[in-house]
C-alpha cells in the first residue's frame, strides 16, 4: 500500500538534504542515490570485545555504536580464544615485553568476535575504537569513554584493509559470514 505518495517523499528527501534550492537527487531516485554514494567501498572489518569488555558488559554498548553508525553486522560469535590464535593474531607483537602478558589476558576469558561491513569500516571503526593508549583515547570513542589502561582497551578492530582480511579469515570459518541485503533503503523509499 502507499502511505507517502512519490512527489511528496521526494520534496521531504529533498528538503532534508540541504538549504532549499541547494538539495539534489540523483537521477534514478533515492536508492540510486544511496548506491552512488556507497558503491566501490565496501569494506569489512575484525572487531572483537576483549574480555574486560564482556566482564563489563560492554557488548551490547559496543553493538549499538556500530548499527547506529550504519554499519552492518555480517558475523558475529562469542568464543573462549585459543592460544594458537592469539599467536597468530598477535604475531607482529611477539618481541614486545608485554607478549605474554598480552595472550593471558585475551586467553583469560570470552571474546566476542564480530565482522562489520561497510563504506570505509576500516578506517571508521578505528575512531570510533579510539586511541590504544586508553590515556589518549577521546571521550566519545569506546576507549576514552570505559577504558583507563593500553592492556585492558575493551576492544579491538583492525588497522588496515589487509590486516582486516587477515584476521577475518583466522577469527572466521568462509559460511560464518551472512551476506544479507540491506532492505531499509527499499522498504524507506520503495513505497
Ligand atoms: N605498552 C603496552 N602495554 C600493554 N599492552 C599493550 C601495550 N601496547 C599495546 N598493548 C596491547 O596490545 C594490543 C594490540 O592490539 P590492540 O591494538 O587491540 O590493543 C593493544 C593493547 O591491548
Amino acid at each position: 500500500m502507499n502511505f507517502i505518495r512519490p512527489a511528496i517523499l521526494r520534496s521531504v528527501i529533498c528538503s532534508t538534504r540541504g538549504p532549499p534550492g541547494r538539495a539534489t537527487l540523483a537521477p534514478g531516485g533515492p536508492s540510486a542515490f544511496y548506491s552512488s554514494v556507497v558503491a566501490g567501498a565496501q569494506e569489512r572489518t575484525l572487531v572483537a570485545v576483549k574480555p574486560d569488555g564482556v566482564q563489563r558488559r560492554l557488548v551490547g554498548d559496543i553493538i549499538k555504536r556500530f548499527e547506529q553508525r550504519g554499519f552492518k553486522l555480517v558475523g558475529l560469535k562469542m568464543l573462549q580464544a585459543s592460544e594458537s590464535t592469539l599467536a597468530d593474531h598477535y604475531h607482529d607483537l611477539r618481541r614486545k615485553p608485554f607478549y605474554p602478558s598480552l595472550i593471558r589476558y585475551m586467553a583469560s576469558g570470552p571474546v566476542v568476535a564480530m565482522v562489520w561491513e561497510g563504506h570505509n569500516v576500516v578506517r571508521s571503526s578505528r575512531f570510533m575504537v579510539g586511541d590504544t593508549d586508553s590515556a589518549q583515547a577521546k571521550p566519545g570513542t569506546v576507549r576514552g569513554d570505559f577504558s583507563v589502561h593500553i592492556s585492558r582497551n575493551v576492544v579491538h578492530a583492525s588497522d588496515s584493509v589487509e590486516v582486516a582480511e587477515r584476521e577475518i579469515s583466522l577469527w572466521f570459518h568462509s559460511a560464518e559470514l551472512v551476506n544479507w541485503e540491506n532492505s531499509d533503503q527499499s522498504d524507506l523509499y520503495q513505497v
